[in-house]
């Protein structure tokens, strides 16, 4: 079985709570207020420029020149096609650069990437690994379910078409699956049955950040926007 299915299934709610979150139904069907997209938008970006430097640190653990492309090739990919999109969506928002760069973190952003980054300082590249998975990994999976299972998604009025569309894109989709095979590659020579435990709080831990993530742009909303936990 693939590290990122077993892990997924280890954190059983927890990782469901993050991938079927209210926000993600809302966006699905397009009912999500503006205002809670906004703020996601902008502190989506600052997300990313935090998950570009915790790529960065996978280069820097990566024990072999092999590890050392695949990593390079993740810091790319965010840098110059998923940081692209973001901005040009952003824009599409009437949210400039300007407006990105001059945003604070929210706490819920600066705990979130601050976490990864712990992980990957502390611990070994598939320590990082697992705690990037999560992103990389259920906004594949988000993004592949609401383009299937909302048929308006697609549509061109449908408010948030191009943010499902990017996500269910044949790049997004192949960045995943090229990650969850690197990180399967790196797990057959470093993960062993007494490293699982740490695997998996670490994996759930991140799940339950991005779950905390969507919380945090769904309060933009309005206060009543209570947490759907299981
Ligand atoms: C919070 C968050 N998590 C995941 C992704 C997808 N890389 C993202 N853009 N933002």
């Amino acid at each position: 079985m693939q590290l990122f299915s077993r892990l997924k299934q280890a954190a059983g709610p927890d990782w469901t709570g993050y991938v079927e979150h209210e926000f993600v139904r809302c966006l699905g069907d397009g009912s999500l207020p503006e205002a809670a997209f906004r703020r996601y938008l902008v502190q989506d970006y600052l997300f990313l420029v935090q998950f570009a430097r915790a790529y960065a640190l996978a280069l820097y653990k990566s024990p072999t020149l092999v590890d050392m492309h695949n990593a390079l090739d993740g810091v790319k990919a965010i840098l110059d096609v998923e940081m692209d999109l973001h901005v040009g969506l952003c824009a599409g928002w009437g949210l400039s650069r300007a407006d990105l760069d001059a945003a604070r973190e929210e706490r819920a952003t600066t705990a979130y990437t601050r976490f990864v980054l712990d992980a990957g300082m502390q611990g070994d590249l598939l320590d990082l690994q697992v705690a990037l998975a999560p992103c990389i990994m259920g906004y594949a999976e988000i993004g592949a379910r609401l383009a299937s299972s909302a048929p308006m998604a697609r549509h061109a009025d449908h408010p948030y078409g191009r943010w499902i569309g990017e996500y269910a894109g044949t790049a997004y989709q192949e960045v995943a699956a090229a990650f969850a095979g690197w990180m399967d590659r790196v797990a057959a020579i470093y993960a062993n049955d007494p490293r699982l435990p740490r695997l998996e709080a670490l994996f759930r831990q991140a799940s339950l950040l991005e779950a905390d993530f969507w919380q945090m742009g769904l309060e933009a909303a309005g206060p009543d926007r209570s947490v759907v936990r299981p």
